[in-house]
């Protein structure tokens, strides 16, 4: 991060948090709150962003309202701006005004319903798994190291997402580590989005990364096109496959009931360029970090896990990917989605009304007003969760009859809800599940002592220095 980027990183959240907070609550907060004074202090405590907001909401109610100030980005961001903060993605379906969501909803979505696409995803994780983590954990064990677990997801997530909307394996997870152009372009995009959100497009130009996140979206666009030429060109016998990918889906040209668009190579870049990449890599792979972080201080949360997974395969079983297999893992599910409830890895959703509306609070908004639900604090609410609403206790999403109890979409917010909800949760939950069960049951994982766990600062709850971990084979 260059130092205009800290500097007005630090800005961001010291107003941020100024404006946020009621003066009824400023004496819990650390005091001196002279503004360039706390400068580096908040800097140091951005890691607690979260615990504040939260904090703040339950003192009121659980909603509060704040303006925000001129030299922040949070106010402008909305309609147009939104669109240039995100211009790489193209036409990216969540940075839709209402109108032309509802139109490309149908189209865009269209493929989550394809029986094909059902079929294809135990193959692409059987296959990911077996390149990916399988031989990299087995090569790690042997050498006596560490690694970072979330760079190891990261990989993953990106092979396995990249396979499922190109069909092509960009191999970023493999022994050692190697280098992947594509892996390197998302990480920059990924930065480059955070900032982009949170800074006036005048400043954002000017940072010092500005070129290299133009080249970064130069390697997206070129890898992604060439994916495109690929397909184009006439498959031999030997490489014909029945196997689904959305690309093809886009390629085949193909109709789409009730909406008025139909599918080309160019709407596959346009609509969905990045969007799958960006969506589906990073949430999964961040949640799968913070689920070893939880069950490495809960001993008997993993104790039980493997218990399931023992009770219902064979001790020689390796890779699990069928979706009949992986529903039986129901506490397994459960301590997921208890990880996601903890540490939603999108903390925030935000919303801008089109008209003039009434919140149940008694708040009145109208299309000056920018919504933040924040998901993070719902999961950290003793109103919700009772009082021990911070433990990891998967338990409290059995039912009596031991399958997963039903929670309302106030109670967990980590996928959004309503017509906006996440399209892609159940996907979400089947790779997470064959990844975690893979890993649980071949190697016997530890994650290193004294590491500081905090957030990164950015829009994706990530761990912000990863987590290291060595690993040992269990199978052998
Ligand atoms: C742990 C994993 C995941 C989490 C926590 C997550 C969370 C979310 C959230 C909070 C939203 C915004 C909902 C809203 O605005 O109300 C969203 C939207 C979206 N997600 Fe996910 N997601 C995950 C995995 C995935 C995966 C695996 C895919 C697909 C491969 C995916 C595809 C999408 C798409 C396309 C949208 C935009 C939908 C629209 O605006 O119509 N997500 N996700």
């Amino acid at each position: 991060m260059g130092y205009l980027e800290i500097f007005l990183t630090i800005i961001f959240c010291s107003v941020f948090l100024l404006l946020l907070i009621p003066k009824n609550s400023l004496s819990r907060l650390p005091r001196n709150w002279p503004f360039i004074k706390l400068m580096p202090t908040m800097y140091l405590k951005s890691h607690k962003l979260y615990d504040k907001m939260t904090q703040v909401l339950a003192e009121n109610n659980g909603t509060i309202l704040f303006k925000t100030s001129w030299f922040t980005n949070l106010d402008i961001l909305r309609g147009s701006e939104l669109r240039k903060a995100f211009d790489f993605l193209g036409e990216a379906i969540f940075i839709k005004d209402l109108d032309e969501w509802r139109e490309d909803k149908k189209f865009t979505h269209s493929f989550y319903k394809e029986n094909q696409f059902h079929k294809s995803t135990p193959k692409i994780i059987h296959h990911t798994l077996e390149k990916g983590p399988i031989p990299v954990l087995d090569h790690i064990s042997q050498q006596n190291q560490a690694l970072d677990l979330q760079s190891l997801f990261n990989r993953y997530m990106l092979d396995a997402t990249c396979l499922m909307a190109t069909g092509f394996d960009p191999g970023s997870l493999r022994v050692r580590f190697p280098e992947s152009p594509l892996l390197e372009a998302m990480d920059n995009m990924a930065e480059a989005v955070f900032f982009r959100h949170i800074l006036p497009e005048k400043v954002w130009k000017l940072q010092r990364k500005g070129k290299e996140n133009v080249r970064s979206l130069l390697t997206l666009n070129h890898i992604l096109a060439d994916y495109v030429s690929k397909k184009q060109k006439p498959a031999t016998k030997n490489q014909q496959t029945e196997d689904f990918d959305v690309l093809k889906f886009y390629l085949s040209g193909s109709d789409i009931k009730g909406s008025s668009k139909k599918h080309t190579e160019e709407t596959f870049l346009a609509e969905n360029k990045m969007t799958l990449l960006f969506a589906g890599r990073d949430t999964s792979a961040a949640l799968l970090t913070w689920f070893f972080y939880l069950i490495s201080t809960n001993p008997l949360v993993k104790t039980k896990i493997l218990q399931e997974i023992s009770q219902n395969f064979p001790p020689e079983k390796r890779l699990f990917s069928k979706v009949e297999e992986l529903s039986k893992l129901i506490y397994l599910h459960c301590a997921l989605i208890d990880s996601l409830s903890l540490f939603p890895t999108a903390p925030v959703i935000i919303r801008d009304p089109t008209e003039e509306d009434w919140l149940p609070s008694g708040h009145k908004v109208d299309h000056k007003t920018k919504l933040i639900l924040c998901s993070y604090s719902v999961g950290r609410t003793s109103a919700i969760w009772g009082k021990n609403w911070g433990e990891f206790k998967p338990e409290r999403w059995l039912s009596d009859k031991g399958g997963m109890k039903h929670v309302s979409s106030g109670s967990f917010l980590a996928f959004g809800s309503g017509p906006w909800a996440c399209p892609g949760r159940e996907l979400a939950f089947v790779r997470m599940k064959a990844v975690a069960a893979t890993i649980l049951h071949n190697f016997g994982v530890r994650v290193s002592e004294g590491q500081r766990m905090s957030p990164s600062l950015s829009a994706l709850l990530a761990m912000k220095r990863g987590l290291k971990a060595t690993v040992s084979c269990t199978w052998m």
